[in-house]
């Protein structure tokens, strides 16, 4: 009996688990636990069969002095424990890396030339073909070092032992597997590998385990590191990772294609998932894929702040906000954009006809499809075509329609500047934003169902409305001059009036040392307003409520940043810097 493998979990391999917990503890959610127990037990339960014979059959041994003593089927506890923690971590690892991918818009539809629709993608399927035909070369090769004895057999044994689960893996989740960034592929099996082979040149060199003489080749990758120590690491982690990136893609197939799987539990089962990645790449609705493809490209250029705090939220709720987003911006640029203020009065009537046919009764959806490919310019289209109509009301969407009509009064000579008072700053707020806030709620609802009573719902789709308000508040008071260059001011004419100043003195001078008072008494509304909303966050689903609190406080911290004294805004700079805003988005998910 000795301590000798027990000492080295607690040196080598429990150290790097505690840290990466902590590291993602905050993100760590149910689909997270659920996702790495899952391959933890297949790791355990497909690993133990073949240990049991490599040390039955004498391939490798452990001397009794450096091992405590209890075995399960001839294994010694601290080598299970090491396919547990390696697993653990190697997973960790991935989910840490892989957190700002939205996988879903790597998935790819596939068809042949032989395809009444026509090809697309044809390449994909000789990718996954030549990958099939090398790995199951490599198990053939494997079979026979193993079956012919000698020094092969080691070699044999591991490759004829991982190389048919990586087949299979590959034969599932290829297109993610070559799509992917290396971040969440190559670096998350890279990283642990060289660590492990640093670790097994440390215990081998001390006999901890030993390969026995006539099994192996006898080279050496470094001193101390036999070559089929680190060919092991390898293909373990590779395992991992490629079943992680399996896992992932059969969640990116059941949260993309809602006319396959309409309603995807929170934790699917493995029979569904196993459904989701047999669906043949054929099937693949192109449409959505681009209309992901395009949110996630339009949230990255023009929202830092939901950009960072869409990285958080995970699973269907990501791509149904993802889609929300692209939808909102899209209709807001159309508006602002336009040359004209008839274009943009155009735009608004356009896109309150959409609503009216998207959520109009017995409507078939051709006419919505037909409607948007006639009426809007080809790269807004996506947006609106997945717009998630059936978990969003049609409410929120028609008010803030309103609330661009709104932003249009300022172009109209015959009209008054729509915001005189502060009641109508409130309403333009709430039509702009709270309306937002009510939507992201819905689908928050919808997504994570609870049991909870509708006065509580109602109160908390309140709160929310009162916090978009606050974060359109934060939002006008950034852009003074912004909107000032537009001909927009959103400072009520009251306030002005108080300071002795009317609209055109902020048109025509939209810094002046008064303005900063008002900016400062806009901020402090939003503050107070932000103040009394935020503790309904704590209301909601556990998986939403760190990632609301990113969105709103990395909102918020613009605001905190304008208060700052002495700061000046620049146009078109960030006012939070990067650093600053991954601090508030760490702090505010640690927060319990
Ligand atoms: C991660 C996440 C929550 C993502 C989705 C957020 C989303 C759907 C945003 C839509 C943004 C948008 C383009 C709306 C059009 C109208 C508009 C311009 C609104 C203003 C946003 C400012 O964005 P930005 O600075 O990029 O815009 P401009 O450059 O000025 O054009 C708004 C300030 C509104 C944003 C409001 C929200 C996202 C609501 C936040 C509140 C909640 C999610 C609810 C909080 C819950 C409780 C219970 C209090």
């Amino acid at each position: 009996m000795g301590f000798e493998y027990a000492l080295v979990h607690l040196k080598y391999t429990i150290p790097p688990a505690i840290l990466l917990t902590l590291l993602y503890r905050p993100l760590f959610t149910r689909l997270d636990a659920y996702k790495v127990t899952f391959l933890v037990t297949i790791a355990v339960v497909s690993t133990i069969p073949w240990d049991s014979y490599l040390i039955r059959t004498r391939v490798w041994s452990y001397p009794s002095h450096v091992i405590i003593g209890p075995t399960l089927f001839d294994i010694p506890l601290e080598e299970v424990f090491f396919f547990v923690v390696q697993t653990y971590t190697t997973s960790l690892l991935y989910l840490i890396l892989s957190k700002p991918t939205f996988q879903p818009s790597y998935l790819r539809a596939e068809r042949s030339k032989t395809h009444r629709l026509g090809p697309v993608n044809p390449r994909w399927r000789i990718y996954r073909i030549l990958g099939q035909l090398a790995l199951a070369q490599l198990t053939l090769m494997g079979w026979r070092r193993a079956s012919e004895g000698g020094p092969g057999t080691y070699t044999g044994l591991i490759v004829v032992w991982a190389f048919p689960f990586l087949l299979l893996l590959w034969s599932l989740a290829y297109q993610f597997l070559i799509g992917l960034p290396i971040s969440n592929t190559l670096i998350p099996i890279a990283l642990p590998t060289c660590y492990l082979w640093i670790v097994d040149t440390l215990a081998l060199k001390r006999g901890t385990w030993v390969i026995s003489n006539g099994t192996k080749y006898g080279v050496h990758l470094w001193d101390g590191l036999e070559i089929e120590e680190a060919l092991f690491f390898l293909v373990t982690n590779t395992l991992i990772v490629f079943g992680q990136v399996a896992f992932d893609n059969a969640l990116a197939v059941l949260y993309a294609f809602p006319h396959i799987f309409p309603k995807p539990p929170v934790l699917p089962p493995p029979h569904l998932l196993v459904r989701a990645l047999l669906q043949p790449a054929a099937l693949y609705d192109e449409e959505r894929i681009k209309g992901l493809q395009e949110a996630v490209l339009r949230l990255q250029k023009k929202s830092r702040s939901f950009y960072l705090a869409s990285s958080t939220f995970q699973g269907q709720i990501r791509t149904d906000l993802l889609l929300l987003y692209s939808f909102c911006r899209v209709a807001d640029d159309l508006v602002d954009n336009a040359i004209s203020t008839e274009e943009a009065s155009e735009w608004v009537s356009k896109l309150q006809d959409f609503l009216k046919i998207a959520y109009g009764n017995g409507d078939s959806s051709s006419a919505k499809d037909d409607y948007i490919w006639l009426n809007f310019p080809r790269e807004t289209q996506s947006a609106l075509l997945q717009l998630p109509t059936s978990k969003v009301s049609k409410q929120p969407l028609e008010d803030l329609m309103l609330g661009f009509h709104m932003d249009l009064e300022f172009a109209q000579s015959h009209k008054r500047f729509p915001v005189q008072t502060e009641t109508d700053l409130e309403l333009y707020a709430y039509r702009v934003a709270g309306t937002v806030a009510q939507m992201c709620l819905e689908l928050i609802f919808h997504d994570f169902v609870e049991v909870r009573s509708s006065s509580d719902q109602q109160r908390i789709l309140d709160a929310g409305n009162r916090m978009g308000t606050a974060l359109q508040f934060v939002n006008i008071a950034r852009d003074i001059a912004v909107d000032a260059n537009l001909g927009r001011v959103y400072l009520p004419a009251d306030w002005l009036a108080e300071e002795g100043l009317r609209f055109d003195d902020v048109l025509s001078n939209p810094n002046s040392v008064k303005l900063e008072k008002l900016r400062s008494r806009l901020l402090k509304k939003a503050f107070k307003v932000y103040k009394d909303a935020r503790d309904a966050i704590e209301e909601l689903p556990v998986e939403a409520r760190g990632p609301i609190r990113v969105a709103v406080e990395s909102y918020m911290e613009i605001g905190r940043v304008l208060q700052q004294d002495g700061y000046v805004v620049k146009a078109g700079r960030a006012t939070v810097s990067k650093l600053r805003r991954l601090r508030v988005a760490w702090s505010t998910l640690n927060r319990t």
